[in-house]
This record gives C-alpha cells, sequence and structure tokens, in this order.
C-alpha cells in the first residue's frame, strides 16, 4: 500500500535536555522535531533529558510537526519505556547496522521505526535493513559519524560522502521508505548549507536534518517544491489527460516528450505541495 505523503522537509534536532530549546521548537516552521538522547546529551544528563522530553511531548504544543525520539542506543531500556509512554511518532536508532536491531526496537515498543545509517556496515547493508521489517518508516543519515569511520574529511562538496549517501537512497526508495540527510557543522554558513541542500535534494533526499533553527527555512524551501514547478506539473497533468483522450501514450508538452512515468512524478509533487499547503 502507497504510504501518504508527509512533508519532511525539516528535521530538527532538539537535545533533551535543554529547556529552552525544547520550548523554542513549539514555536519553529519545522516539519519534524528529533528530540535527542544520544550524541548530543551528556551520560550525566540522560535522565533528566528524558523527564524534559516527556514534559514537552505531554504538553501537546508541537501542532502539526512529527515527533521523533531518538534513543541513546539500542540497549537501552529507560530510552524505549519513555517512548511507549509517550504520543510520538517514531523512534530513532543510532548506528544501526543489522535487521536484529529493527526487530528488537519493534519489539520494545510500538512506533514507527526510523535508522540513522552512519557507520561503513549499516550503508552496505543498507538495502538488507530497509527490507528487514514493515515497522520502518526511513532513515536518517549520520554524516558525522560516517565521516568519521570511513577516516575522511568534511569538504564542502562533500564528494567523500555521495557513494554512502547514495546507496542510503537507493535502499530506501527500494522499499518506499522515506530519506533524509545529514547535518551541516557550520551553524554560520547559511550558503554552504543551501548549497549541501540543493545538492541533498538532487540526490533524492526527502529532506535535511538539523541543529539550529536559523537553517530551518533554507531547508523549507530547497526541499518544497517552488511555485514555478507546482505550476508546472498541474500543466502537464491537464495536458497528458487531453493527450490520453486522444490516444496517446507519449506526448510533446512544452517541448518536451511526456510519457505516463513523468506524469506520475508531477502528481508526486503536486501531492506533497497539497500536504505542505494543508499544513
Ligand atoms: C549547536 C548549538 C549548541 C548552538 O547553540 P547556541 O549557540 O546556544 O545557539 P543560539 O544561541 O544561536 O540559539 C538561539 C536560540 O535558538 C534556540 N536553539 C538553538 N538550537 C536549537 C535547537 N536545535 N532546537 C530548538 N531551539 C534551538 C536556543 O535555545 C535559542 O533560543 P532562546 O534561548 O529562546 O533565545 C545548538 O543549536 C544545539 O544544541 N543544537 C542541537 C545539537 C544536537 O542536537 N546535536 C545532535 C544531533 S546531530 C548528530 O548527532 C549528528 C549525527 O548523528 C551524525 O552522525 O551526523
Ligand atoms: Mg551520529
Amino acid at each position: 500500500m502507497t504510504k501518504p505523503i508527509r512533508p519532511r522537509r525539516s528535521m530538527l534536532y532538539v537535545p533533551g535536555d535543554k529547556p529552552r530549546a525544547l520550548e523554542k521548537a513549539k514555536t519553529l516552521a519545522c516539519d519534524a522535531i528529533l528530540f535527542d538522547l544520544e550524541d548530543a546529551v551528556a551520560p550525566e544528563n540522560k535522565a533528566r533529558a528524558r523527564d524534559g522530553i516527556a514534559e514537552a511531548v505531554r504538553s501537546g504544543a508541537y501542532g502539526r510537526r512529527e515527533l521523533i525520539l531518538r534513543v541513546s542506543g539500542p540497549d537501552c531500556a529507560e530510552d524505549f519505556a519513555l517512548a511507549s509512554a509517550l504520543p510520538i511518532d517514531g523512534v530513532l536508532l543510532p548506528k544501526v547496522e543489522s535487521p536484529a536491531t529493527v526487530a528488537d526496537a519493534a519489539a520494545r515498543m510500538p512506533h514507527p521505526i526510523w535508522c540513522m545509517i552512519e557507520t561503513p556496515l549499516g550503508v552496505l547493508r543498507a538495502a538488507e535493513i530497509a527490507a528487514s521489517s514493515d515497522r520502518l518508516a526511513g532513515f536518517v543519515a549520520g554524516t558525522n559519524d560516517i565521516t568519521k569511520d570511513l577516516h575522511a574529511r568534511h569538504t564542502p562538496s562533500r564528494t567523500p560522502l555521495l557513494t554512502a549517501l547514495s546507496l542510503m537512497v537507493l535502499a530506501a526508495r527500494a522499499y518506499g521508505l522515506a530519506v533524509i540527510d545529514g547535518v551541516h557543522l557550520d551553524l554560520d554558513d547559511l550558503d554552504g548549507f543551501e548549497a549541501a541542500c540543493r545538492q541533498g535534494a538532487d540526490l533524492g533526499f526527502d529532506g535535511k536534518s538539523l541543529v539550529h533553527p536559523n537553517s530551518i527555512a533554507i531547508a523549507n524551501r530547497v526541499f518544497g517544491p517552488a511555485p514555478e514547478e507546482i505550476a508546472r506539473a498541474r500543466a502537464m497533468v491537464a495536458a497528458w489527460e487531453e493527450a490520453r483522450a486522444q490516444g496517446l501514450g507519449v506526448a510533446r508538452i512544452n517541448g518536451a516528450m511526456v510519457e505516463q512515468l513523468h506524469v506520475d512524478d508531477a502528481n508526486r509533487l503536486i501531492a506533497l505541495a497539497d500536504a505542505i499547503a494543508r499544513g
């Protein structure tokens, strides 16, 4: 069954032990919040972070935003107990490297499952992981961990990561999962951030994971369809209906060859635009 389209242009990490950030996120225009219990929270603050996230989620003040909890590890019983007790939309597992990790998480709590793909083994097994469970909702790229494990360098072009990023997109698309690009570290480099978003969108990612509110508007713009793209898509669908009424299986529309597959893609873009407009 085809899953309904949900905008995931911008997914903001919010450390569970930062009350001001938890509060601010209620007002931000991100499509999703990744409440973090893993790397952004020091070991001595994990219990406080769980309490902070529980109170924040139970406030009910995050509106339409998709709420996802990143647990601190596959064995953290307290984190899974919290996930089970909260009205959230998903749980994000760090450093997934095998279907067994997904199966174990599925047995521990009832929510849709997201996997961080962020180790060489996780990347190489991405297809196996993606195929492993109908509880899976998507992948999030952990570009910092991969860069570290590859002994690669952070470069503006992200050339060292392109193989890993494309393998994640391939695996996700093969099994109908969402796929979200990794974070941009330089908070003041918004031009570089926008370039990375464009590259991620070109590669096929649905959106970008973010660490700071200053990047939400750019991610929403780059990963959302532009008004002229929506208008073009609607015009294509209308022209295609006329072509089909004449019995054509291929048509020339605005100077381009169009077949059913192009119309399917136009309809996907229109559905995304409509979902964004509904808010
Ligand atoms: C990166 C930061 C530590 C920067 O903090 P700071 O310099 O204090 O931010 P600002 O003063 O500019 O903040 C301005 C206001 O915005 C709020 N804020 C900041 N960040 C967030 C956020 N993420 N969500 C919500 N609100 C946020 C501040 O509270 C200020 O508001 P106010 O107090 O009302 O004025 C900080 O941005 C931060 O902690 N970001 C999140 C870091 C994080 O979650 N990291 C883990 C995820 S990334 C990762 O794990 C990588 C991955 O696994 C991989 O391998 O690649
Ligand atoms: Mg990581």
